[in-house]
């Protein structure tokens, strides 16, 4: 019996303006297909979780970031073939007047922004548990 692949692993951003936090709605993708999800993606060899963070919004987004901190972890086992451990981080805009792009159309309908008690309807399902578990990315939350 072939061993089962590793878990992957994923990064995922909550940039943060003023009181609201960066979505984009994903494309038909193997992981969280037509659902909103914050930038972010696979940790590649040898990066840390604030360069992966950095490298990934600005390859999906073209913002620069600044602030990257570490949040939370969780562990998702979506199905007999994802299985995603994501780590959560959160940062702030290097130029407050920077707007995102859709650098990559192909995986992403587009990015807008959403404030915590009004997240899209279809955001990616452990990201809306989280979420309406009470979890808040922003510094000082209560
Ligand atoms: C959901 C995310 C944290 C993990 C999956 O990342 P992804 O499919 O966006 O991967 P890439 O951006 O690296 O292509
Ligand atoms: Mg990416
Ligand atoms: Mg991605
Ligand atoms: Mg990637």
């Amino acid at each position: 019996m072939s061993p089962s692949p590793a878990p992957e692993i994923g990064i995922a951003v909550f940039i943060l303006k003023d009181n609201k936090i960066l979505f984009g709605r994903r494309r038909s993708l193997s992981i969280a297909a037509h659902t909103y999800a914050l930038p972010g993606g696979h940790l590649e060899f040898g990066e840390s979780f604030e360069e992966c963070a950095a490298r990934e919004v600005k390859e999906e987004t073209g913002l620069d970031i600044k602030n990257i901190e570490l949040l939370t972890a969780t562990n998702n086992h979506l199905s007999d073939t994802v299985h995603l451990v994501i780590i959560y981080m959160r940062a702030h805009l290097s130029d407050p007047d920077q707007t995102p792009q859709n650098i990559e159309p192909d995986k992403c309908e587009g990015w807008d922004w959403y404030d915590l008690n009004n997240v899209p309807e279809q955001t990616f399902g452990p990201l809306r548990a989280m979420l309406q578990g009470g979890f808040n990315p922003f510094p000082n939350a209560s």
